[in-house]
């Protein structure tokens, strides 16, 4: 059973399709003219997929994901907030991510409206039992929307509702999993990498594997060869994933996002994690626009804004038809 809603006027309105998806947990699909798809499951303000116009799937969504609360959904984009991963008194991760979120059908306008027609607007507030834990009052309005081209939009703006003159303070990430190929450097003739991320050399990070100490990092690209848990900080706005053998390049704009944290739990902890295949770590990648270190603090009546596009462009990478700083740095 699924329900439509349909624009009723201009850009301002959304165009959706709300149905049920797994263990009956209700979700919201995008569709775009040319193709491209999302969905949204209000379990989570969660993004479990994105589509191009030739559906292939671009997020990695793992094949034992728990749809069933308390679990985060394993895959696809989580949202970490009020905290992000152990830097708090909460749960990892915050609790946004295991919250049912409800569609906010008046949300306040955009200052610069866009053209999608296909998008959602979401809206998370605390609970009484959320208050007990993290006493402050909040909306937090998430908008998900499919651009012309199928890229995938994430607008979050969380503001501080206190009534108790309180400010508070956050840390936040888009926790993305996206879909490669294969992660694991291959060696052949030559030391080759199916997957690299550009746009991190030369940045600090705080490696999480390494009691959160500061290093630098060296080299060109950052390829894998095992895990990596790592906080890179005050990163560009653009970064890219290249994955040689699917010949597509990730391009990821932020905004309002400093920080950005690569994630592969490689063959041991993918074992060690119940809802996450043991071979699954070889197709994944997280890159997560984030802010962290320096933690947002917002004073009542406050509002703050963090921004994700992802795109995909077609690349030769072998071929080097592609020079991904070109990518990078184009507009
Ligand atoms: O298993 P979770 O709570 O979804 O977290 C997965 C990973 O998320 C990453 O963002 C963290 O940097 C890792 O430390 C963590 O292991």
């Amino acid at each position: 059973m699924s329900t439509e809603k349909t624009p009723s006027s201009a850009s301002s309105s959304s165009s959706y399709v709300f149905c049920k998806g797994f263990n009956g947990l209700d979700k919201v699909l995008l569709r775009d003219a040319r193709g491209s798809s999302a969905e949204v499951y209000l379990y989570g303000g969660h993004v479990t997929s994105w589509k191009n116009e030739h559906a292939e799937e671009l997020l990695f969504l793992s094949s034992k994901a728990i749809f069933k609360p308390p679990k985060a959904i394993r895959g696809g984009i989580p949202i970490c907030f009020p905290q992000f991963g152990s830097l708090g008194t909460l749960d990892q991760h915050g609790f946004a991510r295991n919250r049912f979120w409800t569609i906010d059908d008046c949300p306040p306008p955009f200052p610069t409206n866009t053209l999608n027609k296909a998008f959602v607007d979401l809206i998370l507030k605390p609970t009484e039992d959320d208050i007990k834990i993290w006493p402050h009052s909040f909306e937090f309005r998430l908008r998900v929307a499919l651009g012309p081209g199928g890229d995938l939009m994430l607008t979050s703006r969380i503001r501080n509702t206190n009534i108790d003159g309180k400010p508070f303070s956050f840390t936040f990430a888009y926790h993305t999993y996206f879909s490669v190929s294969d992660i694991r450097q291959v060696l052949c003739l030559l030391v080759f990498s199916e997957v690299r991320v550009e746009g991190l050399e030369t940045m600090d990070y705080l490696d999480n594997l390494q009691k959160k100490e500061r290093f630098t990092e060296q080299g060109d690209a950052l390829t894998f060869e095992s895990e990596v848990d790592k906080v890179y900080l005050s990163t560009p706005t653009k970064i890219a994933i290249l994955d040689h053998e699917k010949k597509r390049t990730f391009v990821l704009r932020k905004d309002g996002l400093p920080d950005a944290v690569v994630w592969n739990p490689w063959d041991k902890k993918a074992k060690a994690m119940s809802d996450f295949g043991d071979d699954e770590y070889k197709h994944m990648l997280c890159v997560e626009a984030a802010a962290i270190e320096k933690p947002i603090t917002l004073k009542p009546g406050e509002e703050w804004k963090g921004r994700l596009e992802l795109s995909t462009v077609p690349s030769s990478y072998c071929s080097g038809q592609l020079d991904p700083r070109r990518v990078l740095q184009g507009s």
